[in-house]
């Protein structure tokens, strides 16, 4: 990188700040390396990457996202399927395999399509608050309704109205194969849709990863980064609204039917749906916080986001709920009381580094973060070396896993299958927070090795 003096008053310089600032390291003749670096040429940061086909390709290549494609569709039936088979064996092979008409039903088809467009009904509603997102390549930004938590009451209103003239919502319970089936075939058509319609794209409405020009890499990515028709935003709709919302609605049929089996919903039951209901109303109320995740402003809409928004989801994240029907836990108040306060403390982590990091961006000299100490970069943002990202460089991270031990725990330890949520959640964050280190790297350079100097540990402090 080419090395240069930020002229005075450019976002590298920071003049008059009241903050704890610190120096990146001495540069040539005692000057901190953070005032020496070149800012990103006009456009941002995203241009310095690689674009396109010079993009270093993730998840294995083709190769790989050709696996992925077949594999995540397998083990979200093979997750079904052994739920409610009688040894509930996460590395065994399910007891028998699905005869055709038990995941093929016009029923599901037709509730799942009823299930979309109410969520986008709910989605085109008048919203309290549009949303900027962040600068695309163009230096536009897109606008974005702010009603998710909206469409969580209307839907809580709607069921519990269905449910008082007698809707069997247990009965959900019994469709979950062939929803599972519908929600993926969705997945495939959209995400082909969704391709065939970057195809027509200008460049600068490409995401920088999913234009390699394989079509399989492209077709698992995504090509294009915010697919929109009209106003409506495919991408934003998809991550928050129907599966996140109807994997509480899943989890909300089981424990109705458990109530309906047992005379009434086990304790273990009601962590778990608590627990889930906590995470999932929280993403919806913070719904501004995701126009700054990586989903959003950097991956394209393709096969990886829609079969993970649509069908992965509300199948596999309502694991837990699914096993607990099958396969009832006894659950005493000590030890509930355990799992209850190890998931406050994981939702403390969890909210307390989300909600600092987004007061931050947002206003840095906000009271509540003013007093942080700060590294700047060359692109004049600066980043946290203080509070919860002074602790890991992901305390995020560290929150929401060990909130999901919580969700697993209510579920006992006599079977590893509750616990393949935290396994798989692992691997995923790990993962994420190597994409996302790299992304930082690329954008903020010398000021990002700063930083891991400082904050050595990625997500678990000594260890991780
Ligand atoms: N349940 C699930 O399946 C999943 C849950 N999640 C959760 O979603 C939430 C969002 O996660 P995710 O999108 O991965 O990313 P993060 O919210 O962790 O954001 C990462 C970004 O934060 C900024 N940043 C990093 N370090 C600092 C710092 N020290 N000071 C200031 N800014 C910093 C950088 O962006 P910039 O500098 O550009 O602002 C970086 O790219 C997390 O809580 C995560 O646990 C995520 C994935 C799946
Ligand atoms: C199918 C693959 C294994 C990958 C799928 C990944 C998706 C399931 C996740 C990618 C990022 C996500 C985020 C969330 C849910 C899971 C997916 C869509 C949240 C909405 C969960 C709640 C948090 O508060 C915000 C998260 C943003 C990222």
């Amino acid at each position: 990188m080419r090395c240069v003096r930020a002229p005075p008053g450019t976002g590298a310089g920071h003049r008059g700040r009241i903050r704890h600032r610190v120096h990146l390291g001495v540069g040539v003749e005692g000057v901190p390396l953070a005032d020496f670096c070149e800012p990103p040429p006009p456009g941002g940061a995203e241009t310095m990457a690689p674009q396109g086909s010079r993009a270093p390709l993730e998840f294995g290549g083709p190769l790989g996202a050709a696996a992925l494609m077949l594999l995540l569709p397998a083990t979200m039936f093979h997750l079904l399927l052994v739920a409610r088979s009688g040894p509930a064996r996460l590395l065994g092979l399910p007891p028998h395999l699905p005869a055709p008409e038990a995941l093929w039903s016009p029923g599901a088809l037709l509730l799942w399509l009823t299930w979309l467009g109410l969520q986008a009904a709910f989605y085109l509603l008048p919203a309290h608050k549009m949303a900027e997102g962040q600068e695309l390549k163009d230096k536009s930004r897109l606008r974005y309704p702010i009603n998710g938590f909206q469409a969580l009451v209307l839907t809580a209103l709607l069921v519990g109205l269905g449910v008082s003239a007698g809707l069997p919502l247990g009965m959900l319970t019994e469709m979950l194969l062939p929803l599972a089936w519908v929600a993926t075939l969705t997945a495939f058509i959209f995400s082909l849709l969704l391709y065939l319609k970057a195809l027509m794209a200008p460049a600068s409405a490409l995401a920088p990863g999913g234009n390699s020009g394989n079509p399989v890499y492209d077709f698992f990515l995504g090509r294009e980064l915010n697919p929109r028709f009209g106003s409506f935003d495919c991408k934003y709709f998809c991550e928050l609204r129907p599966g996140l919302i109807g994997w509480v609605l899943i989890n909300l049929a089981l424990l109705v039917q458990e109530a309906e089996l047992l005379g009434s919903p086990s304790l273990a039951m009601w962590l778990v749906n608590g627990f889930q209901l906590l995470y999932v109303g929280d993403a919806l109320w913070h719904e501004e916080a995701v126009l700054t995740t990586m989903d959003i402003t950097h991956d394209g809409f393709g096969f990886m986001l829609a079969f993970g928004d649509l069908a992965w989801v509300p199948f596999t994240y309502s694991l837990q709920a699914q096993f607990l029907l099958y396969h009832p836990q006894p659950l005493e108040l000590p030890t509930a009381s355990v799992i209850c306060l190890v998931n406050a403390v994981g939702y403390y982590i969890f909210r307390g580094a989300n909600s600092q990091k987004n007061t931050f961006r947002k206003n840095p000299s906000d009271p509540r973060v003013a007093g942080l100490e700060t590294i700047s970069t060359a692109t004049g943002k600066q980043l946290l070396v203080s509070g919860w990202w002074g602790m890991v460089r992901h305390p995020n991270y560290l929150g929401d896993l060990i909130m999901a031990l919580a969700w697993s725990l209510p579920c006992g330890v006599s079977h590893l299958l509750p616990y393949f949520y935290l396994l798989y959640f692992t691997a995923l964050l790990v993962h994420r927070e190597a994409r996302d280190e790299q992304q930082c790297l690329q954008k903020y350079g010398l000021a990002w090795h700063e930083y891991c100097r400082r904050v050595p540990y990625r997500i678990v402090p000594y260890i991780y």
